[in-house]
């Protein structure tokens, strides 16, 4: 295939940041996708209605001119998240969801949840005027292997929550195991959102010759099982497997440093970066739904009408990007890509 040609995707993860990093990063988001789920980890995070709509008005202020986008936005779940604050949130109509940080386990968590069941009235509120929980799957116990925080998440924390509030509308997000893609498929009201990394690679790519610090994000990549169980969701046509990049910039020196932080940058090249994932699986076809459609059925919004083309060239990541006052190493930056967005 030389050409292909989609009804345009909307990106159901991603982070923007805010000020110069916004206008920097928001740019290449709108090149490629007409909606977005935007995650409220700012410092302070984005808690309350007032504050989402706030940053609601500085995405939009960032808009290039001419151009379309539309931020769906979310309230990040603390201790102190009110019933109320859901009622209001879902009559604003533009929060789409609210995201669940366990404490510390990520960039920007340290307001997060620090148990679970400390949220069960704004759950139940949640479940009654249906508001999506979108979760970022971890537990954060120093006695639990980096690689298996996803795994003992499911089993301590999702499965007795899906058991309290079945009706509930779950996105486990940035799945990266066979464990998620098994609770997942077998389990009502519940989805996924899969990144570009984790379909391309395995944990190996964080040590290929030496540190990469480009390749590390949270939850961390794993081993090849679980990267092929992710390829065969994401190609399977099933709907409960949706696009979301979470494209999560951090300065260079910020991720080349003695403490890295968590995050790859993939809103420059994303729908190619899938595409080279869905192409690697013979599974072209299974893009469009997976990339533009199961997530507005998801999310009950209607599906996109323009169209976007990507066509088979060669080209170079770039090396690195504007940003702020320090540049930003997209995902795979030197990779000869063969898919590239008109
Ligand atoms: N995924 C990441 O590694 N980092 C994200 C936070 C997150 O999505 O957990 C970030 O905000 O940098
Ligand atoms: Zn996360
Ligand atoms: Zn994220």
């Amino acid at each position: 295939m030389q050409k292909l040609t989609l009804t345009r995707p909307d990106d159901w993860h991603l982070h923007l940041r805010d000020g110069a990093a916004l206008k920097a990063v928001l740019p290449h988001t709108v090149r490629q996708f007409a909606r977005a789920i935007v995650m409220p980890n700012l410092k302070p995070p984005v808690r309350s209605l007032a504050d989402a709509a706030a940053y609601r008005d500085r995405i939009i202020a960032a808009i290039p001119a001419g151009k379309q986008f539309e931020p769906l936005m979310t309230l990040y779940l603390t201790d102190n998240t009110s019933p109320d604050d859901i009622v209001a949130a879902k009559a604003s109509e533009f929060v789409k969801a609210v995201k669940y940080y366990p404490a510390g386990a990520t960039t920007n968590s340290e307001s997060g949840v620090t148990d679970i069941r400390r949220c069960d009235r704004v759950f139940e509120a949640m479940q009654q005027v249906d508001m999506p929980l979108l979760l970022h799957g971890e537990v954060t116990h120093k006695d639990v292997d980096v690689f298996d925080r996803e795994k003992v998440f499911i089993e301590q924390k999702l499965i007795p929550l899906k058991q309290r509030f079945p009706k509930l509308r779950v996105v486990l997000e940035h799945i990266t195991t066979s464990d998620a893609v098994e609770f997942v498929l077998a389990t009502n009201n519940i989805a996924a959102t899969i990144t570009p990394q984790h379909l391309l690679f395995n944990r190996n790519m964080i040590f290929k010759g030496g540190i990469r610090p480009h390749f590390y994000c949270l939850p961390i990549l794993k081993r090849e099982t679980h990267r092929q169980a992710l390829l065969q969701a994401a190609t399977s046509g099933s709907p409960k497997f949706f696009l979301g990049t979470d494209s999560a910039p951090h300065t260079r020196n910020s991720k080349e440093s003695s403490c890295g932080c968590a995050g790859c940058f993939s809103a420059l090249h994303a729908m190619e970066l899938y595409a080279e994932a869905f192409e690697s699986a013979d599974a072209l076809d299974k893009l469009e739904a997976f990339a533009s459609f199961y997530g507005p059925d998801f999310y009950q919004l209607p599906r996109n009408t323009e169209q976007i083309t990507l066509t088979k060239t060669t080209w170079r990541i770039p090396d690195e990007v504007p940003f702020t006052e320090a540049g930003l190493v997209p995902l795979w930056a030197g990779n000869e890509m063969t898919w590239q967005m008109v």
